[in-house]
């Protein structure tokens, strides 16, 4: 191989050294023999005066002033008595214009010995070529030498003003098989080929024929080896240049190939990249590796590619579809493009691999997202239509909620608006009694000491619609009336009365113990928690405003027990017990120059409820009169007189009124005397139509108070109406499925008068009715499906 090589060096250095001897004369070039070796070579040429005789012979006035040694005899063989300055001065003149003619150049320090004397024979054939195509003007290619073909074509002519350089680089075969064939030869390859002429078989066979036919038979193999080797070193070449291409384009900047090689760059990196740099290629300075790929302008059927190389090795490759290279072909470098080759091929692979898995992924994340679509799409419509259920349930919602309202009050006005109960106080502490004139207490009955013991009539009972004991809780007490209560924010008016002889616990009932407990609080305060509590449930329904007045009606007269404070709006209970603690203090400052007047007057409280309904914008408006009323002992026996006689008269008076008004409404009379009294005047509007009525009636327990005790009881037995329980199970003995059913019950019994009906009575203990029943079936009137009535079950049940 290296021996090859040599050879073919050789060959070139001849050729150079004759067609110096050509151009500027025998004579003149006598240091320069036919065939020298490569030191004869560099020593001939190293003072630059054939050089510059060369090219100023070819382009006059290129070396302006040539050195010129004044007698050959004086110069030594190897020219070291010549001054270093003037053939320095030679060589660089001669390399300045062959810049300006754009020719390849080569190093001064290439003359000296150990320097690259190929590049000094580079040179000198570039110029020679130059040479030959200047004499063929216009009609030839510029070619490093050879001959020129008469066929050849203009469009293989040198361009005017174009520098040589680019030219050259565009030039076709004859680079190719330049170390291993002769320059005519290869020049006779180029240009044999008409434009638009491919390589064939038969061009290939015709350049063999003309390599080998002036060879000698034993010269045959080795060339034919030589053009064999040099025909795989180019094609690897025209590999690499490929893949340098494509690296370059990746990154412009980076010139070194085995790192764009090892570039593990996309391929649409790539291909942005070398669209976006296409163009530009050609501005780039003779410093810098640019990459193009144009369309020759003169042959169609060719892809030029030019990878220029860095000028101060005077090495450059060219693809022209084929490649030219002045890359001196050694072992080391053709072990480097064939590496650069694999792992061209490899990472062209790779990247091959990944744009397919890129593919693919789109794909897949394509038919993801149309699934993703109809799925979503599904879903809006299932959500929509749920919505719907949902809307026309809400709706349908605030219907049966309505309906159930109506229903449970029709029910507690079947079951009784007006109902009376009975609360017997313990002994007070420290006068406890082995005797009471209660003899008994039971659900609903109280038994009193009429006579002495032993007598027959000694004991009479009384019956309401239930009976505390003395052991009684304020908790219990207020359990029974909670529905009532309740029966406020729905609209309705309540009237809860204390009725008593002074001292029995009226106060206690209504307000609590002096010092009050959580669980000493009375009716009072449990009844505002509990409508406040009610009003915090159904804030998403119903919007409440709660306010609270003070009233005492003393002798028939009414008076405000809270100054400059009608009606007061109230948020919590706590605002409540300030309220009414202003009001017994008030209470309080008169009763001391009254002799304890509270005992004598009414109290009345009064909480106004404004309820409306969020949904449908109807205002319910409902009150309740929570009334401590004066003490109910007889004046008779009192034998009172004056302003305490006065007082009494007012009391009882006023008292008998309210008896008669509330027997009145129980009896359902046409008539009911409400301007018998200041207090029934006060209570009209909260005591006739739907209104609740309530009656606490409290009896003490010391054996003197019996005949109070009688004379209350009997005022009570007269307001008193008989109270149904809830029906639990119907005429037919089946459970009572529905209010409208339970009504159905409770009017059978009333119609049938059967107040002592036992499936009746037997559940009026319970403190909500609504549990006493299933209401979640009560759908029919409003329309729903079970299905949607089952969701509001629970939904009428915090209502
Ligand atoms: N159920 C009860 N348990 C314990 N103590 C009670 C009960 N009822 C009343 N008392 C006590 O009995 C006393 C008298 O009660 P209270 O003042 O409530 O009677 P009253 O009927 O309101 O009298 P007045 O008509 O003078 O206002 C108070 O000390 C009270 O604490």
């Amino acid at each position: 191989m290296a021996g090859r090589k040599a050879e073919v060096a050789a060959v070139r250095r001849n050729e150079a050294a004759n067609w110096l001897r050509r151009t500027v004369g025998v004579v003149c070039a006598r240091d320069l023999a036919e065939e020298p070796s490569e030191e004869e070579f560099r020593v001939g040429l190293r003072n630059g005066i054939i050089l510059c005789n060369a090219v100023n012979k070819i382009q006059p006035g290129t070396v302006p002033k040539v050195v010129e040694v004044h007698s050959f005899s004086t110069i030594p063989a190897d020219g070291s008595a010549l001054c270093a300055y003037q053939y320095f001065e030679n060589v660089r003149n001669f390399l300045t214009g062959l810049q300006d003619l754009g020719l390849p150049t080569f190093e001064v320090s290439d003359l000296e010995k150990g320097g690259q004397g190929v590049r000094v024979v580079d040179c000198v054939l570039a110029l020679k070529s130059f040479s030959e195509t200047k004499q063929l003007g216009k009609q030839s290619l510029f070619k490093h030498g050879g001959i020129v073909k008469p066929s050849m074509s203009a469009k293989c002519q040198v361009r005017k003003n174009e520098p040589f350089m680019k030219t050259m680089t565009r030039s076709h075969s004859a680079e190719l098989l330049r170390d291993g064939i002769s320059l005519e030869q290869t020049l006779h390859l180029d240009c044999s080929l008409e434009p638009s002429e491919t390589i064939t078989s038969d061009s290939i066979k015709m350049l063999v024929q003309t390599i080998l036919s002036d060879k000698k038979p034993e010269e045959v193999p080795s060339l034919v080896e030589s053009l064999l080797s040099k025909v795989i070193q180019e094609f690897e070449r025209r590999m690499a240049n490929q893949n340098d291409l494509v690296k370059y384009t990746v990154d412009p900047n980076d010139s070194s190939p085995l790192s764009r090689t090892e570039s593990t760059d996309t391929p649409q990196e790539m291909d942005a990249t070398s669209i976006s740099d296409h163009g530009k290629m050609d501005e780039e300075d003779n410093n810098s590796v640019t990459n193009h790929v144009t369309m020759d302008e003169e042959d169609n059927n060719s892809v030029t590619n030019h990878v220029t190389m860095d000028e101060g090795d005077h090495n450059y490759v060219s693809a022209t579809g084929e490649v030219s290279s002045s890359v001196p072909v050694n072992s080391d470098n053709v072990e480097k493009y064939i590496l650069a080759m694999a792992k061209a091929e490899i990472q062209f692979e790779l990247q091959q691999k990944q744009i397919q898995d890129l593919k693919s992924s789109i794909c897949t994340v394509k038919s993801g997202i149309a699934q993703f679509k109809v799925q979503y799409s599904d879903d809006l419509a299932k959500l929509g239509k749920h919505l719907r259920t949902i809307s026309h349930a809400a709706s349908g919602y605030h219907k049966v909620l309505e309906e159930n309202r109506k229903l449970y009050n029709q029910i507690q006005d079947l079951r009784g608006n007006i109902r009376v109960y009975c609360r017997v106080r313990p002994f007070l502490p420290g006068k406890e009694s082995a005797s009471s004139s209660v003899a008994g207490v039971e659900d609903r009955t109280i038994t009193i000491m009429t006579a002495a013991k032993h007598a027959k009539d000694a004991r009479k009972s009384f019956t309401f619609n239930r009976v505390f004991g003395p052991l009684a809780t304020q908790a219990e007490v207020f359990a029974d009336m909670q529905p009532l209560v309740r029966s406020v924010l729905d609209g309705y008016n309540v009237c809860i009365f204390a009725y008593g002889q002074t001292g029995s616990g009226k106060t206690f009932t209504m307000s609590g113990p002096k010092i009050l407990t959580e669980e000493g609080l009375g009716v009072n305060y449990r009844a505002l928690n509990d409508l406040f509590d009610m009003q915090a449930q159904r804030k998403d329904t119903f919007c409440y405003e709660i306010s609270v007045q003070m009233l005492e009606i003393y002798n028939e007269h009414k008076g405000i027990a809270v100054p400059d404070a009608n009606i007061v709006p109230v948020a919590s209970t706590s605002d409540v017990v300030d309220l009414m603690n202003l009001g017994q203090k008030n209470r309080a400052v008169c009763s001391t120059a009254m002799n304890d007047r509270s005992s004598r007057s009414h109290s009345c409280v009064t909480v106004h409820v404004q309820g409306r309904d969020l949904t449908s914008g109807t205002v319910l408006r409902g009150c309740m009169h929570l009334v401590d009323l004066a003490g109910s002992e007889r004046v008779d026996k009192s034998e009172v007189v004056g302003d305490r006689l006065k007082e009494a008269q007012h009391i009882n008076k006023s008292l008998a009124a309210l008896g008669d008004v509330i027997a009145s409404l129980a009896q359902k009379n046409a008539h009911v005397p409400y301007r018998n009294s200041k207090l029934t005047q006060l209570l009209q509007d909260s005591l006739g139509g739907q209104a609740k009525t309530l009656m606490f009636i409290h009896i003490a327990p010391e054996p003197d108070a019996v005949g109070e005790s009688i004379s209350t009881l009997k005022f009570a037995e007269r307001v008193a109406t008989v109270e149904l329980g809830a029906a639990k199970t119907n005429k037919d003995g089946g459970e009572v499925k529905d209010l409208k059913e339970q009504i159905a019950c409770l009017r059978a019994a009333l119609a049938s008068k059967d107040g002592e009906n036992e499936n009746i009575r037997s559940s009026h203990s319970s403190p909500d009715i609504l549990r006493d029943i299933k209401v979640g079936h009560t759908s029919p009137a409003s329309g729903h499906t079970m299905e949607e009535v089952r969701c509001l079950e629970v939904f009428i049940f915090q209502a």
